[in-house]
């Protein structure tokens, strides 16, 4: 490997298994140190190979005359700010060329849109003669293509529409305050079939100028199964000599690889809103059955089959995806009920897990990994899985009211008793409202590529779950990224009371509350319980009904105060600290009428169990009696009264410890 700018920085795309366990300790150290103060298990390491271990990799190629380099961006140390693209790049390495590459060439969750992204940047920046003093040159190169002036970059809208030439600015920008440019003749870290595929397509981009003509960007995907995809992005369109001079391409890889080191092939060309395909756009991973001899891919002793879309998420590291599907399904044996699985991506997780689960629910916002999730689990014939097509953010607001959408026409929510949740989201982990949604979970197996977003998320959920099980991945050997996986469940006090109360929200939820449009006006004097508009609570959740948390709390203040005012029960009081008996009952029922969980105190039954003379049928009535006192005195319409009796019904049990 030699460097244009200099001896290029220890660490560029080069192995040092020497310093592999050194490296791998210092990163479980960090882990460890992000969950100080919570009881954590034996935390599992799962160690990559120390070579060849990923499955793809993407480079700008540098054209000088009728040469070709394949390059990547490192930072520069002097203004290597962590901002902008680099910042969103996926769960990838930084010292790899999917990270550290700025803007067009930084690889996101779906690497479609930005290799599409990347194809327009880099055409639009190329149309510009005036920004380009050699247009064959990577458009976005700092030396080679001054920063764009702003008359330029006027013309540069005109002429092809302001994201684009925003997209090229931004790339110009971002490369030229943060990254060197290092060229690349080996790469170790990538498989042994994409290290071959360099050598040869750099020869083949020299030697054939139709191949080679404003290319500036070249991916590689490879699986364990010995298929590859080579996609070049070029700055130009492509026509049918190109496709020809692809084909050829194609043939002459194929025949120099030989059959045992890669049995598929195929080339993708890109140029700004274009795709071309020599043969296919996607290649098939597959995991042996146990007892072939393969090095890694095992799951759960049967073989499955992945299609792998070009552009849309993969695992990098195939070997250590191996290790992650075995720990997965081996955490989930014996669950219980379905799953709900958010992020699924092409279903490389949702397909060995659905053994364990009566039902799975998959939810995957990308089109391009959807289609390859209902490809991949129509092959491996898994017939339990209901997938859809949506955002988390999307899912959690039609969980939250069980409601309907037409993605998830056929999903019948009082059939399922969803206790499992699944997630493998991108490094920014779970957004606010997924957040939350863990806690209606008995068990959730949270897999993430940013320890920091994963252990900020938990942090929710430390009161009402403890950590069962964690295992750290080490899909990114040589840099600062881990992979972990850890397994929360329902702290056994807190399984106790909401039993009965989560079966209680997951009917008032799917309640048709249309009636309330026809509710009585109600008196001003309880304007606190009344919601705004009648329009706006239609499908509301009986505690938005209710008036909210502010409202739970004003209704149990009169509520306590006909309590002490009951002979019946008031005798049960005498010694209880009623602000924070308010304050706890308040909490529950805010999470009992479907609100946030901020209940800290004992289950049902503990918080009963010591009253003397014991609690019978008549006490829990005069309490039922109260509570529904105080909702007419409030003007709550007859029909929320009953659904919120029916949450209170549930806990009848566990407070008569019957
Ligand atoms: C780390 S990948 C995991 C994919 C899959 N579990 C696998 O192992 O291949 C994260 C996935 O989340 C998807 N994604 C990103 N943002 C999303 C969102 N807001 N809602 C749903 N899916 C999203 C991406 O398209 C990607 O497929």
């Amino acid at each position: 490997m030699a460097g244009e700018t200099g001896p290029p920085e220890a660490g560029t795309g080069q192995v040092f298994p020497e310093q592999y366990d050194q490296q791998l300790q210092a990163k479980l150290a960090h882990v460890r140190e992000l969950f100080a103060g919570q009881q954590l298990p034996e935390i599992e390491v799962f160690r990559s190979s120390p070579e060849h271990f990923r499955m793809r990799t993407e480079f700008r190629v540098w054209l000088q005359q009728d040469e070709a380099y394949y390059v990547m961006f490192e930072k520069n140390e002097r203004n290597g700010s962590d901002d902008g693209a680099a910042g969103q790049a996926d769960e990838a390495q930084p010292i790899s060329s999917d990270t550290e590459q700025p803007a067009a060439a930084a690889a996101t969750e779906d690497n479609t849109e930005t290799t599409a992204a990347a194809a327009d940047a880099g055409a639009a920046a190329a149309a510009d003669e005036g920004a380009a003093s050699d247009a064959s040159q990577p458009a976005a190169d700092a030396e080679q293509q001054p920063k764009l002036s702003s008359k330029q970059r006027r013309k540069l809208q005109r002429k092809r529409g302001k994201k684009a030439a925003k997209a090229a600015a931004a790339a110009d920008d971002a490369k030229t305050r943060r990254f060197n440019r290092v060229r690349i003749d080996e790469f170790p870290v990538a498989s042994q079939l994409i290290c071959e595929l360099m050598v040869l397509l750099r020869k083949e981009l020299i030697a054939h100028p139709v191949l080679r003509d404003k290319v500036f960007q070249a991916n590689f995907h490879s699986t364990l199964s010995k298929q590859a995809m080579v996609t070049l992005v070029y700055r130009r369109p492509l026509d049918d000599v190109w496709q020809e001079a692809a084909r050829a391409l194609r043939s002459r890889l194929l025949k120099a690889l030989g059959p045992e080191a890669c049995s598929q092939l195929h080339i993708v060309g890109r140029s700004r809103k274009q795709k071309l395909c020599v043969d296919a756009d996607h290649v098939f991973e597959r995991m042996e059955v146990a007892g072939r001899s393969y090095e890694y891919m095992q799951v759960a002793g049967r073989s499955y089959e992945y299609m792998q879309v070009e552009g849309a998420f993969s695992q990098p590291n195939g070997g250590v995806c191996q290790h992650m599907l075995n720990w997965a399904v081996e955490s989930t044996k014996g669950s219980s009920g379905d799953l709900l699985e958010l992020y699924c991506g092409n279903g490389n997780f949702t397909i060995p897990l659905a053994q364990n689960f009566k039902q799975v629910v998959a939810t995957e916002v990308s089109k391009a990994s959807v289609a390859a999730a209902r490809h991949n689990i129509a092959a491996n014939a898994a017939d339990n899985i209901f997938l859809a097509r949506m955002s988390s953010e999307e899912f959690t607001e039609t969980w939250k009211v069980k409601g309907t959408r037409n993605r998830l026409a056929g999903l019948d929510w009082e059939q399922l008793s969803l206790d499992t949740l699944f997630v493998d989201p991108p490094r920014a982990g779970l957004d606010p409202a997924t957040e939350q949604m863990l806690q209606d979970f008995e068990q959730v197996v949270y897999i993430s590529c940013n320890p920091e977003t994963l252990a900020k998320n938990l942090r929710s959920v430390a009161h009402s779950h403890d950590i069962v099980r964690m295992a750290v991945f080490d899909q990114f050997p040589y840099t600062e990224h881990i992979e972990a996986g850890v397994v929360i469940r329902r702290k056994p006090s807190a399984a106790a009371q909401f039993t009965g109360i989560n079966q209680a929200r997951t009917m008032l939820a799917s309640m048709r509350t249309s009636r309330l449009a026809a509710a009585p006006a109600r008196p001003n004097r309880v304007a606190i319980l009344v919601p705004k508009a009648a329009a706006e609570v239609k499908q509301a959740p009986l505690l938005q009904r209710l008036g909210g948390p502010d409202a739970i709390k004003a209704a149990v203040d009169i509520f306590y105060g006909k309590v002490l005012a009951d002979d019946r029960i008031k005798h049960y009081f005498e010694s209880t600290d009623m602000v924070k008996q308010r304050a706890h009952q308040a909490a529950f029922m805010t999470y009992a009428f479907g609100g946030e969980n901020k209940y800290a105190g004992k289950d049902m039954a503990a918080a009963h169990r010591h009253l003397i003379p014991h609690l019978t049928e008549e006490h829990f009535n005069a309490v039922v009696d109260n509570f529904v006192a105080t909702l007419q005195e409030l003007g709550v319409p007859q029909e929320d009264i009953d659904d919120a009796c029916a949450v209170v019904a549930t806990t009848k049990d566990a407070v008569l410890a019957e």
